[in-house]
């Protein structure tokens, strides 16, 4: 049976959505079912109950954390649901060396996610090497078991 993999983002202006549009094309490419929407479009209850793998993107925002008023409170309701779980994040920034990815990091880390990958960062909107890393990024999570 393949795997199913959910990619669920935060994208303000597409940069990251981009992103995550390579990460889905990676996922697939090791024949897995994948999901790729953006968290507003989602139930965190649904994800968590549905799937094993989880990728998750979101952009820095405020002061190097993630999106507040849409991707914070979907990761606050997946929390229960992530003992165990295989994961990656990634996102966009302006000038950032990764700050509010490490944080997200830990705490999806703390809430019981391993990480096959490091999570990954663009800047702006993503170039080509960004974009094949990110689909390199897709793969990774999709064939973890
Ligand atoms: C209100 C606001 C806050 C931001 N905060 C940060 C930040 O703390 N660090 C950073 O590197 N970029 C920051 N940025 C830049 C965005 O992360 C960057 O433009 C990113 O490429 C947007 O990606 P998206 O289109 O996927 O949302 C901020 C942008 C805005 C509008």
């Amino acid at each position: 049976m393949s795997e199913k993999v959910a990619v669920i983002y935060y994208s303000a202006t597409g940069n990251t959505e981009a992103m995550a549009e390579a990460v889905a094309v990676g996922a697939k490419s090791t024949g897995a079912e994948v999901l790729l929407a953006p968290v507003s479009d989602v139930d965190p209850v649904e994800i968590g109950n549905t799937y094993h793998h989880i990728i998750l993107g979101c952009s820095a925002w405020g002061v190097e954390v993630i999106e507040e008023a849409q991707m914070k409170p979907f990761c606050n309701k997946l929390k229960p649901y992530l003992k165990g779980k295989i994961m990656g994040i990634f996102g966009s920034c302006g000038w950032s060396r990764g700050a509010w990815l490490n944080s997200w990091y830990n705490e999806l880390h703390f809430a019981g996610a391993s990480f096959p990958a490091q999570p990954l960062l663009a800047y702006g909107y993503p170039d080509e090497p960004s974009l094949k890393k990110c689909e390199e990024l897709g793969k990774k999570v999709a064939e973890t078991k």
